[in-house]
C-alpha cells in the first residue's frame, strides 16, 4: 500500500546523528514490542492499535443514519466536548472541509454549520453561541467518555434546555446523539433515562486516541468528509506501522530521533509547524496526545505549535535566535487542495511581477524551505512530514502514526503513554472551590491561599 506519510530526517541529523540513533534502537524496538504485544503499563488502553481493521461495523452505520438525520434535520450541529472528545473531530473537520465552512452558502456547502462547545467556561462564550443558535434548527452531539467532565456538562445543561425550549422535550432527545461510555458516568444515565441515541467510547481506547471512533466519527461524518477513506487512511498506517522493521519505518524512527534529542541534546520541547492554517486543530490533537501521554513523571517534551508563516512573524525571532531548547517538526502539503495564479500586472508597483503565473503555493513552499533552512542554521533541528494532500486517506494515515509513534516513545522515555493522572489536580481544587458536596475540607485550605 502506497504511504502518503512520510518523515525526512536528514535536517535534523548535526544532532540526532546516524549513531546516536543505532544506540537508542534497541530501546525503540523494545519500546514497539511493549506496544503491540501488550506487555506494558497502560495496556488496557490498546484498543485503537487494531481499531482501524475492527471496529464495530453495526455502530458505524448506525454513525452514517445519524449523520443523514442531521443533516436533513439541522443547520447547526453543535458539538460538546473537550480534549481527546473535542479535538479529533474538530481536527479533521477543519482540515477536509472549507477554510471558511461555516460561512459557506449552505446550499453550496449541504451540510449544518458545526460549532463547538463544552471546551472552555466563558460565560460570554455560551451566551453569544445562545445568539448565534437562536432562529437555527439544531441537533447535539454531546461527547464525554467519562461522562462526568465539568466543561462538558455546563455546556450540555445550556442547550440542552434551549433545545427542549424550542423544540419540546420529546422531540429535543430526538435531536441530542450521545457519545459515551457503554455504561457508566452521569452522561449514560441521562442518555438512558432521556432516551437520546447513544454511542460508544471504548473502554480499551483513551479519550486522546479516540478520534477514529463515534467521538470524531459522528461530527466528521456531519461535516460531509468521507469516514470510510478516514478509517483506510489509518489502516494503510497501521499495516506500515507493524509491519516494517526500523529502517523502514517512520513512526519508529519518529520516536527515536525525538528520544534522541530530548536525551542527549537536551532538547525540551517540540515545535509543530504547519504551513496551512487548515492544520491548525491538528496541532492542537497532537499537542494533547503527546502531552498528555509524554508529560509526567517529571519527562518528557514539552509538544507546542506554530502556524507559518502567521507565526515567523511573531515567534519567529525566539525560535531563531532566543534560548535553545527546541526543536521542529513540519507539516509538509505537497499538493493543496486549491490552486491561485500570480498575475502579471503592468506597472509592477509592488514589485512581485517577478512571481507572475507562479502559483501562491510555490511562494509558500519556499517560505518554508528558507524557514527550515534558516532553523537548521540556528541549531534548531528539523523534522519534515511530507503529507500527500489535506485528504482523508492522508489524514487517517497521519493520526495513526502519530498515534503509534507516541506509544513507543512513550515506553522509549520510560512513562506509562496512556494515563493522565496530572489532570485531576486542578479539578479536585476547582471543585473544592466550587462548593462541590464532597470536597469541604479543601475548600477553606484553598481559599485562605486565595486571601479570600
Ligand atoms: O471525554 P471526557 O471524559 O469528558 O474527558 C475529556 C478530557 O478531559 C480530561 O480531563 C482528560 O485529561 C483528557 O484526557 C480527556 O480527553
Amino acid at each position: 500500500m502506497t504511504q502518503k506519510i512520510s518523515f525526512d530526517f536528514s535536517n535534523a541529523k548535526f544532532m540526532a546523528k546516524d549513531a546516536d540513533i543505532e544506540a537508542i534502537k534497541s530501546r525503540v524496538l523494545e519500546a514497539k514490542k511493549t506496544l503491540v504485544e501488550k506487555t506494558g503499563e497502560g495496556n488496557d488502553f490498546l484498543g485503537w492499535i487494531d481499531l482501524p481493521v475492527n471496529y464495530d461495523k453495526e455502530e458505524f452505520d448506525r454513525i452514517k443514519k445519524a449523520a443523514a438525520k442531521i443533516k436533513d434535520d439541522s443547520d447547526v450541529l453543535l458539538v460538546i466536548g473537550i480534549g481527546g472528545s473535542y479535538l479529533g473531530a474538530r481536527a479533521t473537520i477543519e482540515a477536509l472541509r472549507h477554510s471558511f465552512y461555516n460561512m459557506v452558502d449552505k446550499n453550496v456547502r449541504k451540510t449544518p454549520e458545526i460549532y463547538y462547545c463544552g471546551n472552555n467556561l466563558s460565560s460570554t462564550y455560551y451566551a453569544e453561541l445562545v445568539d448565534v443558535l437562536a432562529d437555527k434548527d439544531f441537533s447535539i452531539n454531546v461527547i464525554s467518555k467519562s461522562g462526568t467532565t465539568t466543561e462538558c456538562s455546563v455546556a450540555f445543561r445550556i442547550f440542552k434546555e434551549l433545545l427542549e425550549k424550542k423544540y419540546g422535550k420529546a422531540e429535543a432527545s430526538k435531536r441530542i446523539y450521545a457519545t459515551t461510555d457503554k455504561e457508566k458516568g452521569a452522561l449514560k444515565t441521562l442518555a438512558n433515562s432521556e432516551g437520546y441515541e447513544t454511542f460508544v467510547v471504548p473502554d480499551d481506547i483513551g479519550g486522546r486516541f479516540s478520534v477514529l471512533t463515534a467521538v470524531g466519527l459522528l461530527p466528521i461524518a456531519v461535516s460531509g468528509a468521507d469516514i470510510d477513506l478516514l478509517m483506510q487512511g489509518a489502516a494503510n498506517g497501521r499495516e506500515y506501522c507493524l509491519n516494517n522493521d526500523f529502517d523502514n519505518n517512520d513512526a519508529l524512527k519518529y520516536a527515536a530521533v525525538r528520544n534522541v534529542l530530548h536525551e542527549k541534546a537536551g532538547l525540551g520541547m517540540e515545535i509543530l509547524g504547519n504551513f496551512e492554517p487548515s492544520l491548525h486543530y491538528v496541532s492542537e490533537w497532537w499537542k494533547q496526545l503527546y502531552g498528555e501521554s509524554e508529560g509526567k513523571d517529571g519527562k518528557g517534551i514539552f509538544p507546542t505549535a506554530v502556524d507559518f508563516t502567521t507565526d515567523l512573524h511573531s515567534l519567529g525571532q525566539f525560535i531563531q535566535e532566543g534560548t535553545k531548547n527546541h526543536f521542529e517538526t513540519f507539516i509538509n502539503v505537497l499538493n493543496p487542495r486549491k490552486v491561485v495564479t500570480m498575475q502579471l500586472e503592468e506597472t509592477d508597483l509592488d514589485g512581485l511581477n517577478y512571481l507572475a503565473g507562479k502559483d501562491v503555493d510555490f511562494i509558500n513552499k519556499c517560505a518554508m524551505n528558507g524557514t527550515i533552512l534558516a532553523h537548521v542554521d540556528g541549531d534548531v533541528p528539523n523534522i519534515r512530514i511530507d503529507m500527500d494532500a489535506i485528504d482523508e486517506l492522508s489524514l487517517g494515515e497521519l493520526f495513526y502514526k502519530f498515534e503509534f509513534a507516541c506509544g513507543v516513545s512513550g515506553y522509549t522515555l520510560g512513562v506509562n503513554p496512556f494515563n493522565q493522572p496530572g489532570v485531576e489536580s486542578y479539578k479536585k481544587n476547582m471543585f473544592a472551590l466550587l462548593g462541590k458536596p464532597g470536597f469541604e475540607d479543601m475548600t477553606a485550605k484553598l481559599k485562605a491561599r486565595l486571601g479570600e
